[in-house]
């Protein structure tokens, strides 16, 4: 078999897995040309197309911090089998993460740990797998941005992620806590051309994969959550195509030509609570089928956790990413209210 029709994403499991791998088909330190320049593989699920001249951005796309979310897989494994097929050929640096294998290995959101709550330094506070994965996601992100000093070139990271359940709006992001920055025009435009017209405005700082890359390295990142959670081979991808394509022209296309900011086309969320789950004795008032953004009249019960109880307090508040299963000290439902979009401050 050619290096160039290795399957990425077998070969990244094969290789985290500790499978052995014939020379042939083991990527690992390998380089592939394309037209205009490399792809290098790095390390199992860590795989950088480097252009022989850059344009001015550096684009990091990552998928499976939840090992179980097979669409976004399934669209960077896509993106980079474009890439050695000389399908795709990225003038912008670009970074590809598949972040957990051991967890795609066993279908699951993870092994031992959440990895979305291991970063920016949470990872030094245990050493499971996931701890050091993500350490060194956190070490490879930095050494690719650090290509260049901050500021020459404009950094970007789209950590892309399924839902567990249902949602009254099917796609939607993160936008990670800004500690008053600008909210910008651009990123709602580009989400918006991805089919994500609805933003969930984060409050505070969080140990997410999207807030570490905003933080340290001054990207503009987004959690980008795709659709729902479902098996290799049941995705739509059609539903996914406006996002992929955006995702080739931002690395393929020296300047992305994007359509003018529309204050209209983006609903905007505000994250108003977040309600940890402190003791084993917690529940969810409310059954699995209920969609992510439903509302609740204000006095509705929505969670106990022990004794104490958590009820609706403003009208016009919604659910999401409720989950009761969550570890001891971790976020099991956030709520969330309508902002009008005039309110934010944009750049
Ligand atoms: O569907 C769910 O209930 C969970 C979806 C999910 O994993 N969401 C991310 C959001 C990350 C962020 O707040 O930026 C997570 O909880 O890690
Ligand atoms: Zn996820």
């Amino acid at each position: 078999m050619k290096r160039n029709n290795v399957d990425v994403l077998e070969w990244t499991l094969a290789g985290y897995t500790g499978e052995s791998l014939s020379e042939e088909q083991d990527l690992i330190n390998q380089e592939l040309t394309y037209d205009g320049g490399r792809l290098i593989f790095q390390d199992y699920g860590v795989i950088i197309a480097e252009p022989e001249q850059p344009s001015g951005k550096d684009v990091v796309y990552s998928c499976a911090v939840h090992g179980d979310e097979t669409a976004p897989i399934e669209i960077v494994r896509d993106m980079i089998h474009s890439i050695m097929q000389g399908e795709l050929k990225p003038v912008q640096r670009t970074l590809f993460l598949i972040a957990n294998p051991a967890a795609i290995a066993i279908n699951k959101r993870f092994v031992d740990m959440n990895m979305n709550r291991l970063f920016n330094g949470a990872h030094k506070k245990g050493s499971t797998p996931e701890h050091k994965r993500a350490a060194n996601l956190e070490h490879y992100i930095t050494s690719f941005y650090n290509d260049a000093p901050k500021g020459q070139r404009r950094r970007f990271h789209y950590d892309l992620h399924t839902a567990i359940r249902d949602s009254q709006y099917e796609k939607f992001a993160v936008y990670p806590f800004t500690h008053g920055g600008p909210y910008k025009k651009e990123q709602l435009t580009f989400l918006a051309e991805c089919g994500v017209e609805t933003i969930l405005l984060n409050q505070a700082p969080t140990t997410t994969f999207s807030y570490y890359s905003v933080r340290n390295h001054d990207a503009d990142a987004f959690t980008v959550e795709l659709g729902k959670v479902r098996p290799f081979g049941e995705n739509d991808r059609s539903k996914f195509a406006a996002a992929e394509t955006m995702f080739k022209r931002l690395i393929s296309e020296e300047e992305l030509d994007l359509p003018e900011f529309d204050a209209n086309r983006t609903r905007i969320f505000d994250v108003c609570r977040t309600i940890n789950r402190t003791v084993e004795d917690f529940t969810l008032h409310f059954p699995d089928e209920v969609a992510n953004f439903t509302a609740f009249e204000q006095g509705y019960l929505l969670a106990t956790d022990g004794s104490k109880e958590y009820y609706v307090e403003q009208a016009g508040e919604r659910i999401i990413f409720p989950n009761a299963n969550v570890a001891l000290g971790q976020r099991a439902l956030l709520t969330v209210i309508d902002m009008p979009v005039e309110r934010l401050k944009l750049v």
